[in-house]
Formats: structure tokens, sequence, C-alpha cells
């Protein structure tokens, strides 16, 4: 069953990002194995959605061809066009065949600077280029007693949302996903009423918006993680675990029930 949103149902959505796992050859294959499951997901109204890395995009929207997969990228610049050497612009990620780009991942602000700034203005871009966000939020550390982590969490969440929902349209499709960061990485995902609790939160902090807003978990996610996370998540954003496409085609089978 679907849940229902202020522009009607949300239809469930799942996806994985390659991050940089892997090479171009690889991730051909694995685009071509993510084709021969897709129409599981279609077949439940399950939207599905597969990050490669910048070079790959074009080739994987390729080997997409005719399935209802969307593709997405890793990352944008804020400006459409200009001396940005090195970047990459919504619009030409629009051009490309993408649908998505995630931004503000945990990993780009550690390693890159990202901030919710940046994320923000990204957003913007990705808005007015018609592309939708997938924004990644979550707390750095997590709280040891569960009853003051829940509430630790969502603090350090809600900045991050807003200062998102101030830069873009609040009629443009967003999705947002929920990585507690410490889970990012690890054997297994956060514990589900943690996640449940915290992203029950974010969700109260997009009510009233009238664009399409969904909220995804990611850390650790795989199979058997959807099923006690159904009253917060719309879907998961899966890493490692969705490298062997069976985990993949399981979690769908978990999330068509
Ligand atoms: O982008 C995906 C998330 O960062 C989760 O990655 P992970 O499942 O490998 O922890």
């Amino acid at each position: 069953m679907s849940s229902t949103s202020a522009v009607g149902p949300r239809r469930k959505i799942v996806g994985t990002s390659l991050k940089m796992y892997f090479d171009l050859n690889k991730t051909l294959t694995y685009a071509a194995d993510l084709a021969t499951i897709s129409s599981q997901a279609a077949k439940h109204n399950i939207d599905l959605f597969i990050i490669p890395d910048f070079v790959s995009l074009l080739p994987v929207k390729d080997a997409l061809k005719g399935t209802d997969v969307k593709v997405g990228a890793q990352d944008a610049f804020w400006e459409d066009a200009g001396a940005y050497t090195g970047e990459v612009s919504c619009r030409t990620l629009k051009q490309a065949g993408a649908s998505i780009v995630e931004l503000g991942h945990a990993e780009r602000r550690r390693l890159f600077g990202e901030t919710d700034a940046t994320a923000a203005k990204k957003a913007a871009a990705a808005c007015r280029n018609g592309l939708v966000p997938l924004v990644c939020i979550g707390e750095k550390t997590h709280g040891k007693i569960a009853s003051q982590a829940v509430g630790m969490a969502i603090e350090e969440c809600r900045p991050q949302v807003m200062s998102l929902l101030q830069a873009i349209p609040d009629d443009a499709e967003l999705i947002l996903a929920y990585e507690p960061v410490w889970a990012i990485g690890a054997s297994e995902p956060a514990d589900p009423d943690h996640v449940v609790a915290v992203t029950q939160q974010i969700r109260k902090m997009t009510e009233g918006r009238k664009g399409l807003t969904r909220i995804l978990y990611g850390g650790s996610a795989g199979p058997g993680t959807y099923d006690r996370l159904r009253e917060g998540v719309d879907g998961l954003f899966l890493g490692r675990f969705a490298h062997d496409i069976k985990n993949l085609e399981q979690v769908i089978k978990e999330m068509s029930d």
C-alpha cells in the first residue's frame, strides 16, 4: 500500500549508488543485470534507480534503455555553465539522461568539503534543470542512550533539511536520504526504531510542501532492512549490499509485499 502526501500517493523507491567501487566494465555488467530485474520493481510500482560515476552515466543509460530504471549522478555543480574546471553541471546531466542528482553525501561532506549551504545551492540548480535532488542527511555520531540518540539525531538533521527547503521551490520533487553517518560502511544498518523515530520527525519538517517528498534510509541497508522501517521511510538507498544483484532483487521483493 502506498503512503499518501499532499500530492497523492508516494510510490516506493529503491536504488543504489555505486560510489567509486566499480570500474567502467563492471558498472556496465551490473547495469545489464539491473535491466534484467527491473521489471520486478515496475510491476509493483516501485521506482528503481542507479547512481554510477559521471563517466559511466551515458553508457549505463544506454544499457537500461527500454526499462523504467532512473539514472542519477553522484554530484553536480551549482552553476549551469562557466569557468569551473572539473565540475559537471545539472544542465549537462539532464541532457545526458539523468533524472536524479545525489547531493551532500557524508563522504562528500567529510572528504570534499560539502556543506549544507553547498548542497542547498546544488539542489536549487538540480530543480532549475529538471532533476530531482536526492539529498543525504544524517547525524555524525551515534548517541549511546537510545532515548537521547533520537532527539540528538533530529536536531542535527533539522538544519540540513531546513537549508535545503529554503533553497528549492516548494513544488519541486525531493528525495531525502536519511543516512546516519555512523551506519555507513558498517556491518549492519541502524536500529529500526531509531530510524523510524527520526524519519517520522524529518517527515514532519517537510509537511505542507507541495512537491512530492520521499524519504529513504541508507547505511548498510540490504535484504531484511525495509520491513521494520515501513512506518518511517518510502524506500532504501543501498550501497555495498546491492553489489550482489540478488540482494537488490530480494530487497525489491521485500518491498513488494
Ligand atoms: O550511498 C549509500 C550509502 O552511503 C550506504 O552505503 P553502505 O550501504 O555501503 O553503507
